[in-house]
């Protein structure tokens, strides 16, 4: 039986003792310039030249934290600056990242009227009905949730289709998340309605999994949110955003986890990919190094952070 998106992901968070998530969000002037300077031979400065960069960067980074973590989390926005040629460089990322073993959450924060719902469900997931498209997939798709149920049934229905996953915004990262989620009607916060409807869809599509393939994200920098939002969605994965250059650390999502020690998985992208940028000379062996130290020390933060609170042993 097709394992569904949430067993595999407990099993590889147990097998790789890492519960972070390395986000690939290139940017292209923080690019190793030697790599900049192979991409301009090659294709000159332009989209292509990027689109090559950025999946040239992308491969080091998967190469580097592939034995150390179970998921990546390429962000759609900085791929489509250079359109076709960037989401190619994205969809190469997939495959690679799914080649070394890793799971893939693709950013990108859909969400539409049902029938316009379906086409990016099928542009993400669907690889076996569609005979005109790529046989390629991601595991799992954030998704916005403004739109309501309707816009949120179509990629429901793909996701437990396809064996894949869902991430739903509950509660963002960013400083002013609370102007719309934390809007009280009929007497309760707009994030805790969306955080309802999470948990109706997981209940719906638990099967024999502790976790549904309908997860949610909440964010890092707001710890006491967590624990409100663990008990509401007691069944759900959440992906839990803004480790690092957002400033949580360790200590800051252990309310995001479950009793059983599973449940969340904290994303950092800057302060990863970027880690190289200490290095003294620039070259492959340095971004290996550095890149997959940060990522070394990104696990060892939270698992110390989580076995002083349930003490659970990693
Ligand atoms: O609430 C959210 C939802 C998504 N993000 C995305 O995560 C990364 C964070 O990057 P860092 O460099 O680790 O700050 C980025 O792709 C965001 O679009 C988030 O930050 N918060």
């Amino acid at each position: 039986m097709t394992k569904t998106f949430a067993d595999r992901v407990c099993e590889q968070v147990k097998l790789k003792k890492s519960h972070a998530v390395v986000g690939l969000d290139p940017v292209i002037n923080r690019i190793p310039s030697f790599i900049l300077k192979e991409a301009e031979l090659q294709y000159g400065k332009n989209p292509n030249g990027a689109g090559y960069a950025f999946y040239e960067f992308n491969k080091m980074i998967i190469d580097a934290v592939c034995d150390k973590v179970a998921i990546v989390k390429p962000q759609l926005a900085y791929y489509e600056v250079y359109g076709a040629a960037g989401i190619k460089a994205f969809w190469n990322t997939v495959t690679y990242a799914q080649e070394k073993g890793l799971l893939v959450i693709a950013d990108a924060k859909r969400g539409d009227i049902d029938s316009t719902a379906t086409a990016y469900a099928t542009a993400f997931f669907d690889e076996l009905h569609n005979e005109w498209k790529e046989q390629i997939r991601v595991d799992s798709l954030t998704i916005n949730p403004y739109l309501g149920d309707d816009s949120l049934q179509p990629f429901i229905d793909s996701a437990t289709q396809s064996h894949a996953g869902l991430f739903i915004l509950v509660k963002t990262s960013n400083p002013r998340s609370g102007d719309i989620q934390e809007l009280v009607a009929n007497g309760r916060e707009v994030a805790e309605k969306v955080a309802e409807m999470v948990n109706d869809y997981a209940q719906q599509t638990l099967g024999d999994s502790a976790y549904s393939p309908v997860g949610a994200v909440v964010g890092a920098t707001y710890p006491e949110a967590q624990a409100k939002y663990r008990k509401l969605m007691p069944n759900s994965l959440f992906l839990v955003p803004g480790y690092g250059t957002q400033g949580a650390k360790g200590k800051d999502i252990v309310n995001a986890f479950n009793e059983d020690g599973l449940g969340a998985l904290i994303s950092a992208s800057r302060s990863i990919i970027y880690a190289y940028e200490q290095a003294d000379e620039v070259n492959r062996d340095s971004v290996m190094y550095y890149v997959s130290n940060a990522v070394a020390a990104m696990n060892e933060d939270i698992n110390t952070a989580l076995s002083e609170v349930n003490n659970l042993q990693w």
